[in-house]
C-alpha cells in the first residue's frame, strides 16, 4: 500500500472512530458474542460428557444432555441478541452521522461544487455503509480477538497438543488472510466509489430530467447512466473475486485444522500415532477436542464475513469526511437579532468565486438605509445576484467589508438566534422617498455588526431568489415555508398581492396540491409562489433578486405597486432588468458601470 493511500486508510479511520463514538453497543455486542464462545465450550463438553457417559446408561446422560442442550439455546439467544444490539448501536450512529451530513450539506462553504446528488447520495447511501461496520464488523474484530483465545485455552486443558495443532494452522490463515485483505481493500474502495458516482449521476440526471428531454440528450445521459453502472458491475465482479478467495483460504484452514485435530485424537485414542506424544487422550477429552475445533475458527470467519463491512465503510468515510470538510466554519460571532430594520452599508466590496480567475464584483460601495429600496441594475453576470448571495452567507467576500448598523444593541450569545419579528404591513403606501422606520424611534445608538463575523443576515432576511424552490405538497404549504405560523388569511394575502389570484383560481386554490416539479406551474408563477413567500416572512430585510423576471407589463405594473407596498418599513435591495421596479427605488446602484 502506497503511504497516500495508508495516510487516506488511516484518515478514515480516525473518522470512523469518532463518528461512532458511542461504543457501548458495541461493547455489548462484542461480550454477547464472546458469551457465546463459552456457550460453545458448554456445547462441546455436553456432547463429549454425554458420549462418555452412554454406556452408563440415561440417567448418567442426563446431566451432560442438559449442558448441552442450554448451551446450544444460550448461544441461539447470544447470537441474536448481538445482532439485535449491534442493529441498534448501528442506527444511533448513522443518525447521529445523518444529522451532521445534512447539517454540513445545508451550510457549504459558498462556492462548494459539491452536486445534489453527490450530497443526496453521501446522506443516503455512504452514511447507511457505516450500518455493517458498527452492527458487525466491531463486534466481530474485538471478539476475534479475544474468542480464539478462549476457545484455545479450553483445548489446552484438555490436549495440548491439539491446541497446538489449531496454533500451527492459524499462521498460514494469517498470512492468506492479509494478503486477501489488502486486495479487497482496494477492490472494495474501487467499487464504492463506482456506486456513489452511479446514484449521484442518476439522482442528477432525474432532477434534470425536463431539460434532458429538451435537448434530446436521452440516449447520451442513457449512455451515460449504462456506462457507469457496468463500471459498477466490473467492479463489484472485482469485489467478489477477493471475497471468494479469501473465503476458499478461510474455509480451506479451517478445514485442514478440524481434520488435523480428528487425525491426531482418533489416532491418540487408538494408541496408532507413529510418533510420541506426552499425553494419551480418553474418549471424553478427544470428544471435546474435536468438537470444540471448528469454534477455534468461528469467530475468524464472522469478521471475514463483515471484512466488506469495513472496507466499505471506510471508502464511504472519505467522502463523508470531505463533506464535512465543505462546512463553513460557523460565525465567530452570533447576534440575537431584534425585529428591527437595519442600514446595510457595503464598503468597496468585491465577490471572487472558488477557482474563478476574475472578481464576479469588485469595490462595490453602497448604503441600504431602512426603509429604503436599493436597486442593483446592470447587465446579466455583472453580480447582481452575487450581492444579495453575499448578505446570505451564499457568496464569498473576498475584499471589503459589509455592515449591519442597527439601533437596538445586539447582545452576543451561543447558538442562532431570532425573537419573534414584527409584522410589516403590505398596505402602506409606498412614496419615491426613503421611509423612517416607525420602530426606529427611541432606539439608542447604533449596534454595528461585520458581515465577516455574523456570516449571513439569513435570519433578518426575506428573500426571493431566481430559482425558487418548489416541494410536494399544496400551493399553500409552499407559501408557507417562510412562516409555518402564518394564518390562512395571512398566506391569501400574500398570495393575492403576489399575483398568485388567476392560478389559484385555475386550479383550486391554496389547497392545490403540486409535485416536487411544480405540476407545470409556468416560471412566472413559481416566482410569484417566491415573491409570496417572501412577503409573508415578518422579516425586516427585503432581498428579491428578478422579481418581475416573466410578467407581462401590466402585471408587472401592479407587481411593482405590491412591492413598493411591501417594503415600507424595510430595507430592501432588489436585482432587476426592470426599468419599471428600478423607477421606485431610492437608490439605484449600476453595476454595469463599474465593469
Ligand atoms: N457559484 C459560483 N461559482 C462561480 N462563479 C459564479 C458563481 N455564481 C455566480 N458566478 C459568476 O459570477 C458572475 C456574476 O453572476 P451573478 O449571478 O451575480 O450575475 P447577475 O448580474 O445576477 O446576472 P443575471 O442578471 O443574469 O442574473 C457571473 O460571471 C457568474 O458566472
Amino acid at each position: 500500500m502506497s503511504s497516500i493511500a495508508k495516510d487516506r486508510a488511516q484518515a478514515s479511520r480516525a473518522y470512523l472512530k469518532a463518528a461512532v463514538a458511542d461504543g457501548g453497543g458495541v461493547r455489548t455486542s462484542t461480550s454477547l458474542l464472546l458469551l457465546d464462545t463459552g456457550a460453545a465450550i458448554g456445547f462441546a463438553a455436553g456432547l463429549a460428557g454425554s458420549v462418555v457417559a452412554v454406556p452408563h446408561g440415561v440417567a448418567a446422560m442426563l446431566p451432560w444432555a442438559l449442558l448441552a442442550g442450554v448451551s446450544a439455546i444460550a448461544r441461539g439467544a447470544c447470537a441474536m441478541l448481538a445482532a439485535r444490539v449491534g442493529a441498534g448501536g448501528a442506527y444511533r450512529a448513522k443518525t447521529r452521522l445523518r444529522r451532521r451530513i445534512v447539517e454540513a450539506a445545508l451550510h457549504r462553504a459558498p462556492g462548494s461544487d459539491a452536486t445534489t446528488g453527490t450530497l443526496m447520495s453521501a446522506a443516503v447511501d455512504e452514511v447507511d455503509a457505516i450500518d455493517g461496520y458498527v452492527a458487525r464488523f466491531l463486534p466481530a474484530r474485538m471478539a476475534a480477538s479475544i474468542a480464539p483465545l478462549i476457545v484455545l485455552a479450553a483445548t489446552a486443558v484438555a490436549s495440548p497438543i491439539a491446541a497446538g495443532i489449531l496454533v500451527a494452522t492459524f499462521f498460514p490463515f494469517l498470512a492468506a488472510m492479509i494478503l486477501a485483505g489488502g486486495a479487497a481493500a482496494d477492490a472494495s474502495r474501487r467499487q464504492f466509489v463506482a456506486l456513489a458516482r452511479l446514484s449521484g449521476l442518476f439522482a442528477d440526471r432525474i432532477g434534470a430530467l425536463p431539460v434532458i428531454l429538451a435537448f434530446r440528450a436521452e440516449q447520451r445521459e442513457a449512455r451515460a447512466l449504462g456506462a457507469a453502472s457496468e463500471d459498477l458491475a466490473r467492479r463489484t465482479m472485482a469485489v467478489l473475486r477477493v471475497a471468494f478467495l479469501s473465503s476458499g483460504a478461510l474455509e480451506f484452514f479451517a478445514a485442514l485444522s478440524v481434520a488435523l485435530v480428528a487425525v491426531y485424537a482418533g489416532f491418540n485414542l487408538l494408541g496408532l500415532l507413529p510418533f510420541p506424544v506426552p499425553e494419551t487422550l480418553d474418549l471424553g477429552r478427544a470428544f471435546f477436542v474435536l468438537a470444540l475445533a471448528p469454534e477455534f475458527y468461528a469467530p475468524m470467519r464472522r469478521l471475514a464475513a463483515a471484512y466488506h463491512d469495513r472496507q466499505a465503510a471506510e471508502t464511504a468515510a472519505e467522502r463523508l469526511a470531505e463533506v464535512e470538510r465543505a462546512k463553513a466554519a460557523p460565525p465567530p460571532t452570533v447576534p440575537v437579532w431584534s425585529g428591527v430594520a437595519p442600514t446595510i452599508r457595503f464598503n468597496s466590496v468585491s465577490i471572487r468565486y472558488d477557482g474563478q480567475d476574475h472578481a464576479a464584483v469588485s469595490g462595490v460601495s453602497f448604503e441600504a438605509c431602512p426603509g429604503m429600496i436599493v436597486a442593483l441594475i446592470g447587465p446579466s453576470g455583472s453580480g447582481k445576484s452575487s450581492l444579495l448571495h453575499l448578505l446570505l452567507g451564499l457568496a464569498p467576500l473576498s475584499e471589503g467589508r459589509v455592515r449591519i448598523c442597527t439601533p437596538s444593541p445586539l447582545p452576543e450569545r451561543e447558538g442562532p438566534g431570532v425573537g419573534r419579528l414584527p409584522h410589516y404591513p403590505s398596505s402602506a403606501a409606498k412614496i419615491g422617498q426613503p421611509t423612517p422606520n416607525p420602530s426606529l424611534s427611541g432606539r439608542g445608538a447604533d449596534a454595528v455588526l461585520d458581515l465577516a463575523q455574523i456570516g449571513s443576515i439569513a435570519p433578518i432576511a426575506a428573500w426571493m431568489g431566481q430559482s425558487p424552490l418548489i416541494l410536494a405538497g399544496t400551493i399553500g404549504s409552499n407559501i408557507a415555508l417562510a412562516d409555518p405560523t402564518a394564518s390562512a388569511e395571512r398566506i391569501a394575502e400574500v398570495a393575492r398581492v403576489a399575483g398568485l389570484s388567476p392560478m389559484l383560481l385555475a386550479r383550486g386554490g391554496l389547497g392545490a396540491v403540486i409535485d416536487a416539479r411544480g405540476s407545470g406551474l409556468s416560471g412566472g408563477e413559481r416566482r410569484r409562489i417566491a415573491l409570496a413567500r417572501a412577503l409573508l416572512k415578518p422579516a425586516p430585510v427585503l432581498l428579491l433578486d428578478e422579481p418581475t423576471a416573466h410578467f407581462d407589463a401590466d402585471s408587472e405594473a401592479r407587481l411593482v405597486e405590491a412591492i413598493a407596498r411591501a417594503c415600507v418599513g424595510r430595507t430592501t435591495i432588489i436585482a432587476t432588468h426592470s426599468a419599471r421596479l428600478a423607477a421606485i427605488a431610492d437608490v439605484v446602484i449600476d453595476l454595469g458601470e463599474r465593469t
